[in-house]
């Protein structure tokens, strides 16, 4: 029985905690309306069993007084362990902090760098820690206004005109416009060094809920694989708060990827693994069941279907 309280689970070693629930591909479909009948009684039993997941890591980085105002949400915190460290300053206290964390992909234990969306102060460090990371991608799932409310600084230029961000120059170099997202080329450059960085931007996911119909988070997933390379460096995603969206777009990448080399899933399994990288990856039951619509959508060839 998973529904331990949260000090119990705290006190049992991992080797009794579950860590993972893999389900063979030949038996999804059946595995998923078993989880979806009386109103999503097993979805909802499955996704309280990762409630407590990775909240007895530290964050100590993130309560310095100096580093409190870099984060947009004081509930949304990095783990200490995980979190993305800037090259510091001269000893200036908190110069190092961005509130980021890496999280494992499919392909290496460091793919992903995952963070909130920049605030006005911090979008400087934001384009320093993309810069220092050798980042080639940036995946943005959040709108920078919705409803009337802030989610996210407009980080980069809104012109073909070059803008700096602190000693990061950006130059936005082509646009594609899809209906659910943009695609587009920015040219950053530190001094005479420049890079090439995509930025891949998910226009229609409202904050709390999911993609409908959930293929089109399916198609842009695919969209973003066959742009970005094999190579090694990390991907910059971010959302709002950097891990409901996030965690469910990282988890359905990782999902993608294993179904060509596994017959099995572990939907679970993965999102326990990002809980304990950044907090609340996947922050919705709803986002969580999503992940497994978007699976059956593209075991049952639908993932190309618009109809919702
Ligand atoms: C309460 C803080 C919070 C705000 C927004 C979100 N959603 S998001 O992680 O998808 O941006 C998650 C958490």
């Amino acid at each position: 029985d998973n529904r331990r309280d949260g000090a119990t689970l705290h006190s049992l070693p991992d080797s009794i905690i579950e860590t993972s629930r893999p389900v063979q591909l030949k038996d999804f479909a059946a595995h998923y309306r078993f989880m979806s009948a009386d109103s999503e009684y097993h979805f909802s039993e499955e996704y309280e069993a990762l409630r407590h997941v990775g909240h007895d890591l530290q964050r100590t980085a993130a309560d310095l007084p100096v580093n409190r105002p870099k984060n947009r949400f004081t509930n949304i915190l990095p783990y200490d362990h995980s979190r993305v460290k800037l090259q510091p300053t001269d000893d200036e206290e908190g110069s190092d902090y961005v509130n980021a964390n890496f999280v494992s992909g499919h392909n290496s234990p460091r793919e992903f760098i995952v963070t909130q969306g920049p605030l006005p102060s911090t979008r400087d460090d934001f384009w320093r820690m993309c810069w220092e990371s050798n980042s080639r991608a940036i995946v943005m799932l959040t709108r920078c206004i919705e409803k009337g409310r802030e989610k996210c600084d407009h980080y980069w230029p809104y012109d073909m005109q070059p803008v700096y961000y602190g000693d990061i120059q950006v130059t936005i170099l082509n646009e594609s416009h899809f209906p659910d997202w943009n695609i587009s080329e920015f040219s950053v450059c530190k001094g005479d060094v420049c890079r090439v960085i995509r930025h891949f931007h998910f226009t229609t996911w409202p904050d709390f809920g999911v993609p409908e119909p959930p293929q089109t988070l399916v198609r842009f997933v695919r969209a973003f694989r066959e742009r970005v390379g094999p190579d090694q460096k990390p991907i910059v995603v971010h959302c709002s708060a950097g891990v409901g969206r996030s965690g469910t777009f990282i988890a359905l990448d990782r999902i993608l990827f294993s179904i060509q080399q596994c017959d099995y899933v572990d939907i679970f399994g993965i999102v326990y693994e990002m809980r304990r990288e950044r907090v609340w990856m996947v922050q919705t039951e709803h986002q969580y069941i999503c992940i497994h619509q978007c699976l059956m959508a593209v075991l049952e060839g639908r993932e190309n279907d618009h109809s919702p």
